[in-house]
């Protein structure tokens, strides 16, 4: 069980001289200015669940996760890892957590990918056959094996990101917190690695707190998400009530078997739903959530004719960000 209680992190920056020496006046100056990074987070994770943890640039995202994993302490507030302080205990945390940052590796630039490994073995105290057996599992379901003997500066990003998750499952930790792990990958790479998340969580069970920008990760990922935004927490939830919450429109087209009576608009035009267009015999309507659900817009297009088919667009969750915001 992860833990954020009260969490604020308040971060005290100089304050930038302009003109002349502006650096060396900077340097010297005793004025400074306050960043709230983290302004009253809470939140529980349970064992198992996968939180996408969203928000706009500088919202206080990777602040949070480093205070989480303990590399950064809280100007107030708690964090417990399965009962465990990060800040105070961190040799028990770090055992349990897995972190990967996608802006960053852990892995040694310049050396073969093994070797990396047989570090990390090391640092963590790995017990030999326990690591072998680690390793092995890792490398096969990673597709790691052609990889081992390149150096980590020679490998593509989406190879480079299946290694860094290697290495941040290497102990085997229950937890793991990623920091835009998709960033920068094209499609099949972004696929590839979601498959793999998917895996650590439902075949794994592993907790995964995940931070992104790319919607369709948490929209194939998470089965609940935190939002924040300047440091605050706006939302958390399920990913199908921020949905209805904010009201955006889902858009169904609902093919018949034969072309719809002329008069149809009349009948509609008293339901709870928007007709926004109809081709051949195809009817799109646009339906809140919030107002009304699915089977409600089936039922009663059903009196107009027997349905075929029926399509489903749900809004973009990078519309839902902007409507929240
Ligand atoms: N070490 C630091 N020193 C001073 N200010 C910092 C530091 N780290 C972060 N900040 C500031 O804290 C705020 C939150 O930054 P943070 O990196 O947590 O945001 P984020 O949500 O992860 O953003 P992004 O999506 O761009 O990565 C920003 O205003 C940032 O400039």
């Amino acid at each position: 069980m992860i833990i954020a209680h009260r969490l604020n992190k308040t971060f005290r920056l100089p304050i930038v001289m302009e003109g002349r020496f502006s650096a060396v006046r900077t340097l010297l100056s005793r004025e400074y200015r306050d960043v709230e990074a983290v302004n009253d987070i809470s939140f529980e994770i349970s064992k198992g669940e996968f939180v996408g943890y969203i928000g706009p640039n500088g919202a206080g995202k990777s602040t949070t996760i480093k205070m989480l994993c303990g590399i950064l302490h809280p100007t107030s507030g708690e964090v417990t890892i399965n009962g465990c302080s990060p800040q105070k205990q961190r040799q028990q945390v770090v055992r349990q957590l897995g972190v990967v940052f996608g802006q960053r590796t852990q892995l040694w630039w310049d050396l073969p990918l093994k070797d990396s490994f047989d570090i990390l073995a090391s640092l963590y105290k790995l017990e030999q056959q326990f690591f072998k057996n680690q390793l092995g599992v890792l490398t096969e379901i990673l597709q790691l094996q052609e990889l081992m003997g390149i150096p980590v500066r020679k490998l593509s990003l989406g190879q480079r990101m299946r290694a860094d998750l290697a290495a941040s499952l290497l102990h085997d930790p229950d937890i793991l917190f990623l920091d835009e792990p998709t960033i920068g990958l094209d499609v099949a790479a972004k696929k590839q690695i979601r498959d793999y998340l998917k895996q650590m969580n439902s075949q794994w069970n592993k907790t995964i707190l995940l931070t992104t920008h790319d919607m369709d990760d948490i929209e194939q990922l998470c089965s609940r998400v935190i939002v924040i935004n300047h440091g605050a927490a706006i939302y958390d939830g399920d990913l199908e009530t921020l949905r209805g919450r904010i009201g955006l429109p889902t858009v169904m087209k609902i093919k018949f078997r034969e072309a719809v009576s002329p008069g149809y608009e009349d009948f509609l035009s008293a339901s709870t739903f928007q007709v926004i267009g109809c081709q051949d015999r195809v009817i799109t309507v646009a339906c809140n959530r919030k107002e009304t659900t699915a089977m409600e817009v089936l039922n009663r297009m059903s009196k107009l004719g027997t349905i075929e088919d029926i399509h489903l667009e749900e809004p973009n969750f990078e519309d839902i960000i902007h409507r929240i915001y």
